[in-house]
């Protein structure tokens, strides 16, 4: 019998680790230079907890047995356990509260594959207890400062608004918005060309699937459709946002009323990070804003502002590995501190141990035995081992730099 992973997980071997851990560490820099904190919330969650109301489909989550009658399954993302965590285990936290989090999702894949679940590695965070024009900039300024770590070029921001385009799909009746929702969200014109529609209707939803563009051409095109107030308040907010990113320097920006999440819990602005390097559009990691996401927690049903994003490990590690700036090896150690003697085997954990706890990071080896000297000389050169200290009983030291 061969022992393999779960189809759709991985193991992920030290140099993977390696170019992971590159990818994360100056992601983390970057979320504490903006003041952000991390939070680890469970793995396991409540399945009510994951679902978010119906923001996040049942069928994305993978479900697990137990016992007792709690419906359990792996979180798909974080923000819906960091929103349950903020409003329960920390009342009395002052807002604004900035939190981030990099942890591993498991999602089931049922669109596109035949069920297979997979488990993915997300960095992102979340900004609490603001609602405004400020906190959308943050959010998006933060995410340009994280692609910017991480030297990776050639990306835009696609920016829609989750407000906007759900009110502008309350004009269609009740039993054809989730198929005119899916044929936009999917860019199906031929849908759009054959549903029931009347004409006005179908001139409406044949605009919206050209929301998208250049900013000044789509917020001209929008406010042709004869938009409520509210509506109305909800462009210029995003006209402002608009506005606030690209005065200072090109912030690379689409604009698309069109765009959809599949994740349902958002309230205002949403947006996708993608990567145009190979020729080929990638998400790297996408978000919005949730007005209405801890009020689903909260004892009292208080709701409380929150916007935030994540970006996908494994597809920035796909998009950077190409450009060869990960580590291309784990890393040497610098030392194999080698007992000549069974009676030197103390003498040498102690040299070891001394090389160790110098204050810069040193990586000691012990030679374990059961080689010769030319053996011991060979394994330290393809090991890319600098020096090794032969060590005697007496405790007689001898360093040799390896060639
Ligand atoms: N949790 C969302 C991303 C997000 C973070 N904050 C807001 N949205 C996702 O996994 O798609």
């Amino acid at each position: 019998m061969v022992y393999q992973p779960a189809a759709g997980a991985r193991d992920l071997l030290p140099l993977d680790v390696a170019q992971k851990r590159w990818i994360e560490d100056r992601l983390q820099q970057v979320f504490h230079r903006w003041g952000y904190h991390r939070i680890i919330t469970s793995t396991l969650e409540r399945m009510d907890t994951l679902m978010a109301g119906e923001a996040i489909q049942r069928q994305m989550v993978i479900e697990l047995q137990n016992g007792q009658n709690e419906e359990l399954g792996l979180r798909p993302e974080l923000t819906a356990s960091i929103a349950r965590t903020v409003v329960t285990r920390m009342a009395g936290a002052t807002y604004p509260q900035r939190l981030y989090y990099n942890a591993n999702v498991f999602r089931r894949n049922w669109e596109k594959r035949h069920n297979r679940q997979q488990e993915y590695y997300q960095a992102g965070v979340e900004l609490l207890g603001s609602g405004g024009l400020l906190a959308n900039a943050e959010v998006l300024l933060l995410v340009a400062n994280c692609l910017a770590a991480l030297d990776l070029q050639g990306w835009h921001l696609i920016l829609g608004e989750a407000g906007i385009t759900r009110s502008l799909l309350n004009a269609f009746p009740a039993n054809l918005q989730s198929k005119v929702r899916s044929a936009i969200a999917h860019l199906d014109r031929i849908t759009i060309d054959t549903l029931p529609l009347g004409d006005e209707l179908r001139e409406r939803a044949r605009i919206m699937l050209d929301l998208r563009g250049n900013s000044a051409d789509v917020l001209a095109k929008v406010s042709s459709l004869h938009l409520d107030s509210e509506q109305q308040e909800a462009v210029n907010n995003l006209k402002s946002l608009v506005d606030l990113l690209e005065s200072d320097r090109k912030f690379p920006l689409i604009l698309d009323l069109s765009l959809i999440q599949t994740i349902d819990y958002y309230t205002g602005i949403v947006f996708e990070v993608v990567s145009d390097t190979d020729g080929q559009a990638k998400v790297l990691g996408r978000g919005g804003r949730y007005d209405q996401l801890l009020g689903l927690y909260h004892p009292q049903g208080e709701n409380i502002p929150g916007i935030g994003f994540e970006l996908s490990i494994d597809d920035l590690y796909q998009t950077l590995v190409s450009t060869q700036q990960l580590p291309q090896n784990i890393p040497a150690s610098n030392w194999l501190v080698v007992p000549e003697s069974q009676t030197a085997e103390a003498a040498a954990f102690a040299y070891a141990q001394k090389l160790r706890d110098t204050p810069d990071l040193v990586r000691v080896e012990i030679d374990l035995g059961g080689r010769d000297t030319e053996a011991i000389r060979q394994y330290a050169s393809d090991r890319s081992i600098a020096q090794i200290a032969w060590i005697k009983a007496d405790g007689t030291t001898t360093i040799e730099a390896v060639g």
